[in-house]
């Protein structure tokens, strides 16, 4: 099957964008991950279906858009990627509004191109139930800092560590945040593995490494549930800002630093407020490609 995808990213973390507004191409979780793997296929982190309001919807929502990771799961939530698809059905034409309601799998977010070229949105309330994450927390003992849970997760010697300690929320998708002295040199890759797969988590996780800077500058590295450490993670961002602010060490505008640009994150600490993100989105290329048939 011959497809048309445009290629995009945000702060790095880039995407397959698939136009899907004239009905569903109908790809295996497969096929999904052939687009994603960066020998065989386009190569990205997460692959974003850009669908038309359901009709139940119809007047209610703009839009819908479905993601699934490069392992080829759907999965609830994608901050950087609901930048690039504000970005992308403005600038192919699909809509003339710069403000746009979005239905994604975890509810509606409301993204909004800014002047500047950069997109907020609108990102919806932190959800810091650990049945809302899920996380399973039997078994487990907490602390508390500052108004925040910090849960002992134990590790079983992984990068010599036996427990990490963890604050965990949901941004739509799940999140367990962690502070760290010196992001740079953080053990991301095997601490982040066994957090995403950390039994406490039925559902995976992803997890995030927060150096705080300074109260309004964090750095941050997220090692994404179904996709590996990624340059950047918006819904991660969130989360880390979200946590910071409850430990008490950080204020409520926040810049956040990672490893393919800053985006900067609005939470007034209430919870049952929404979370504002803002960042870039840009296309890089686009192309045709002949998927081959791969079911699972
Ligand atoms: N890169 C994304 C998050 C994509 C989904 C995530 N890996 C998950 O499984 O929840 C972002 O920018 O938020």
């Amino acid at each position: 099957m011959q497809i048309s995808f445009t290629k995009m990213q945000g702060a790095g973390n880039d995407f397959v964008v698939l136009d899907e507004t004239r009905g569903p191409l109908g790809l295996s979780a497969a096929q999904y991950r052939w687009l994603a793997d960066r020998h065989f296929g386009v190569g990205a982190d997460q692959i974003l279906s850009v669908r038309p309001a359901p009709q139940a919807m119809a007047g209610q929502v703009d839009f819908e858009y479905v993601i699934h990771n490069a392992d080829g799961g759907e999965v609830e939530q994608c901050g950087n990627g609901a930048r690039c698809f504000a970005r992308y059905v403005f600038d192919k034409g699909l809509t003339r509004q710069s403000r746009l309601r979005v239905l994604t799998k975890a509810g509606v977010i409301t993204p909004q191109l800014q002047p500047d070229g950069r997109v907020t949105v609108n990102m919806g309330r932190p959800r810091l139930a650990p049945q809302e994450v899920p996380f399973d927390s039997v078994g487990l003992t907490a602390q508390r800092v500052g108004r925040a849970d910090v849960w002992q997760l134990p590790l079983q010697g992984v990068a010599g560590l036996d427990a990490v300690q963890v604050t965990v929320l949901s941004m739509g998708n799940p999140h367990a945040v962690q502070r760290v002295d010196d992001v740079a040199s953080a053990p991301v890759q095997q601490v982040g593995a066994a957090i995403e797969r950390h039994a406490a988590f039925p559902q995976r996780v992803n997890a995030g490494f927060v150096q705080v800077l300074a109260r309004d500058r964090i750095a941050l590295r997220v090692f994404e549930r179904g996709a590996g450490e990624t340059l950047a993670c918006g819904t991660g961002a969130c989360a880390a800002v979200v946590a910071g602010i409850l430990w008490d060490a950080l204020d409520s505008r926040v810049d956040v630093v990672t490893r393919g640009g800053v985006l900067t994150i609005e939470w007034s600490a209430d919870p049952a407020c929404d979370v504002l993100m803002t960042g870039p989105a840009e296309t890089v290329f686009e192309g045709t490609v002949c998927i081959p048939e791969l079911s699972d």
